[in-house]
């Protein structure tokens, strides 16, 4: 086993130093801040110690040790130019994947690589091209039904959430997923709870005792692979029905069913079913946060929102958007790349170092848990001035080149970097363009409070009033 890689330490730095950290309570240590506000507990770290910070959690004897690291350059290594010395072994990831199994998000190795091999055609950029119909029609849906809302007001969470959940199954389902929304919206939150909890704690139950906590995670994971199990059923009876007319590759069902009708069986059930439910759940929770703090923050911010509808109506007038109109909108998306700083859908990223490695002049212990957190560097006042301010003009094409590569990072980077990027960004600006031109927004709630599940989750309301424009989608 290699104990130490060589990374290179900053010019006078101290390797063998102590990393800082906040001591915390006399036994449990960061236990119950972690367990209770991870993100509040991090920033506070970032600020009183550095940007290469060190938490223990529980009793001594029992304590679990989490390294945190927050400045762009640290990031970079642990994603991308060292990205083989920290594995997704994190006590998170392990709890993610005993909750949704090993799909792309959680896989590794020579399992991973196949995995990714199989799913890439469908996100090269000529393919996600492809989807904008699929998402315009959805989000117009939705404009459509906005229109009898009750009192003329919508809480953006669950209308984001919904939205998420129909364009991505449509797309790579090929599925209407209203069946779905229901079990999704109850069941994930239940896991996300129940995951979050188990990672920070030192001695965890095991799953197997009848806890009413693991009997409601056990119960939830069984529903949602009960509807993977149906939703993969179903596509293979119509194709079996249809004569397989719709064509292999089409999207990720008939890719991942081709795949597992192998005769080298290079996809079992329980992997088909387990990529399903990864890009369920990843392909939806993650562009909703985004859609709805975007339209969320626009609503709050009417000088922002005037600004990025006057550029809609300038650059489509009355068309439909299409991915060609991707590069026109620049106002949208430098506002939707400011609401993901502030409110990044993967607040925290987790690895485990395999040998030790110099970071920011800190020496990280071989097997060390570590994690990034673009939460916390998407704050710090050293890149962002003002941070909590909404300024989509830093986006602009000046200080965005300017800045590190890591100075922003919702999409993580390196070789595990999301697969559903673009697909997401073409998502998210052409559902906003959608509703933008539609209605005009009015915050009705000020700040939407949140908590880190394994993305981020919205934990009150983030209601708007709707304005229909005239004349637009009439
Ligand atoms: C705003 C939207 C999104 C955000 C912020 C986001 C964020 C991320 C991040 C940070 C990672 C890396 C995790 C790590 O390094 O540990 C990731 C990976 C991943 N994401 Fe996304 N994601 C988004 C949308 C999507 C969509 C739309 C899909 C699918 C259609 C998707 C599917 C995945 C998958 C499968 C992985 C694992 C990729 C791999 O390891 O090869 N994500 N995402």
């Amino acid at each position: 086993m290699p104990l130490t890689e060589s990374l290179p330490s900053q010019p006078g730095s101290a390797p063998e130093r102590a990393i800082p950290g906040p001591a915390g309570l006399p036994v449990l240590g960061s236990m119950l801040d972690l367990r209770r506000d991870s993100l509040s507990t991090f920033l506070r770290a970032q600020r009183e110690h550095g940007d290469v910070v060190r938490l223990e959690a529980g009793p001594p004897g029992l304590r679990s040790v989490f390294h945190a690291v927050f400045a762009p350059e640290g990031v970079q290594q642990i994603l991308a130019s060292r990205a083989a010395n920290f594995r997704k072994d994190h006590p998170l990831y392990e709890e993610v994947r005993q909750a949704f199994g090993n799909g792309l998000l959680t896989s590794q190795d020579a399992d991973y690589l196949r995995q990714r091999r199989l799913v890439q055609p469908l996100f090269t950029k000529r393919r996600v091209d492809g989807y904008a119909s699929a998402v315009t029609t959805e989000a117009a849906g939705l404009a459509d039904r906005w229109r009898t809302a009750d009192g003329g007001t919508v809480d953006l969470v669950p209308e984001m959430n919904r939205l998420a959940l129909r364009t991505v199954s449509r797309i790579l389902f090929g599925l209407d997923a209203e069946a779905a929304v229901d079990a999704i919206h109850r069941c994930a939150p239940v896991i996300n709870a129940y995951v979050v909890r188990r990672a920070y704690v030192p001695v965890k139950i095991p799953r197997e005792w009848p806890t009413p906590g693991n009997q409601r995670a056990r119960a939830a994971t069984d529903e949602l692979n009960a509807l993977c199990d149906r939703i993969v059923a179903d596509r293979r009876a119509s194709r079996e029905t249809a004569g397989d007319a719709d064509g292999a590759g089409e999207d990720l069902l008939s890719l991942l069913a081709a795949a597992g009708n192998d005769e080298d069986g290079s996809l079992d059930a329980t992997e088909v079913r387990e990529q399903v439910l990864i890009f369920l759940l990843a392909g939806h929770e993650t562009t909703a946060t985004s859609l709805a703090f975007t339209l969320h923050l626009l609503a709050r911010h009417p000088e922002e929102q005037t600004r990025v509808r006057d550029e809609l109506d300038r650059v489509l007038g009355d068309r439909t958007p299409t991915a060609a109109d991707l590069d026109r909108l620049p106002c949208l998306t430098q506002a939707l790349k400011e609401s993901m700083r502030l409110y990044p859908a993967a607040p925290v990223i987790s690895r485990r170092a395999v040998a030790a490695a110099e970071i920011g002049g800190f020496r990280i212990p071989a097997g060390a848990d570590v994690v990034v957190a673009p939460w916390v560097t998407h704050r710090n006042p050293e890149l962002w001035p003002d941070p909590e301010r909404f300024d989509p003009r830093r986006f602009d094409p000046e200080p965005e080149a300017a800045r590190h590569r890591y100075a922003w990072f919702p999409f993580g980077g390196g070789p595990r970097a999301c697969i559903g990027q673009h697909f997401s960004m073409l998502e998210s600006v052409l559902a906003l363009a959608v509703l933008l031109r539609a209605y005009e927004l009015d915050a009705v709630d000020e700040e939407v409070p949140v908590s880190a599940g394994i993305t981020l989750q919205a934990t009150g309301p983030a209601r708007v009033r709707l304005r229909p424009r005239a004349g637009a989608g009439e």
